[in-house]
């Protein structure tokens, strides 16, 4: 961890839907540069917190703060504009252009925000060294050239990050990036987060169930329970803990479950 300014911060983060509080008065801040796994039991408001980070819903109270400005009423292009990145939904792209084609468009539509009238064939070559870049950077350089209908469902995963990244964000959010995925796709898509961690710009949210991938790849847990906060520290610490073990896992913490059993096979 840096001792620099955090570049996400939530404040007293709150949400209610009618009665309940879906996310409770939650405060946290993240640093550039590292990995925080977010967990927590079923309907603990993990997937809400998101949301109200990337703005798909709004708090009925306390902050957002990117970079040290209130982006709590931001709409959702704005707070992507501003470097909050989170996976696409290949539904709304393309499903008849090829992988390239999809990477290519969402790099062009982010350099059209910062055109510059006199450097248009330097942008273009950018364009299509940027666009091979992120390629690379994901692994999909041999499948460039296929459809995105064509894709296996861990290459449109693998596309999902591409797109992402071809927006350049600083803050990359990841909902269970390993849901749905066969045993052969899970490792893949852990390396690929594992190589955009080393790049100590970008700064990660993830949400997982899988214990054994949290502790190979996060630097910090936060857990949350009922909406709030319930622990936050390193992997080992959080895991140990008594909340954790018994308000997360369900169990007596002297009692080893199929969870740490997993991440001690893993
Ligand atoms: N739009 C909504 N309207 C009403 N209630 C909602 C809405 N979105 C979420 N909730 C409720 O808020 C709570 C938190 O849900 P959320 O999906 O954030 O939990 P989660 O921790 O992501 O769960 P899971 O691990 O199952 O994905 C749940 O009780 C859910 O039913």
């Amino acid at each position: 961890m840096t001792s620099e300014h955090p570049i996400l911060e939530t404040r007293d983060l709150t949400i209610r839907f009618g009665g309940h509080v879906a996310v409770d008065r939650v405060s946290c801040a993240f640093n550039r540069g590292t990995l925080t796994a977010i967990v927590g039991p079923n309907g603990a408001g993990k997937t809400t917190y998101f949301n109200l980070i990337s703005g798909q819903l709004r708090a009925t109270a306390g902050k957002v703060i990117l970079n040290g400005e209130d982006i709590t009423r931001a709409s959702v292009p704005s707070r992507t504009e501003k470097g909050i990145g989170r996976a696409f939904q290949l539904t709304n792209l393309f499903p008849s252009l090829t992988v390239r084609e999809n990477v290519r468009l969402v790099s062009q539509a982010k350099a059209h925000k910062g055109f510059d009238f006199f450097s248009i064939a330097g942008n273009h070559v950018e364009l299509i060294e940027r666009t091979e870049h992120i390629l690379a950077e994901v692994k999909l350089i041999e499948k460039a050239d296929l459809t995105v209908a064509a894709l296996a469902h861990g290459d449109q995963r693998k596309l999902e990050v591409a797109l992402m990244i071809a927006l350049a964000p600083q803050v990359l959010m990841f909902d269970e990036p390993t849901a749905g995925m066969s045993v052969d796709e899970v490792p893949v898509i852990l390396d690929l987060i594992r190589t955009l961690k080393a790049d100590a710009d970008r700064t990660i949210l993830l949400v997982e169930h899988k214990m054994d991938v949290i502790r190979s790849l996060a630097d910090r847990i936060i857990v949350l329970h009922n909406g709030a906060l319930a622990a936050d520290g390193l992997p080992a610490d959080v895991i140990a803990s008594p909340v954790v073990q018994q308000a997360y896992l369900g169990r007596d913490p002297e009692e080893p479950g199929p969870a740490i059993r997993e991440a001690a096979d893993a």
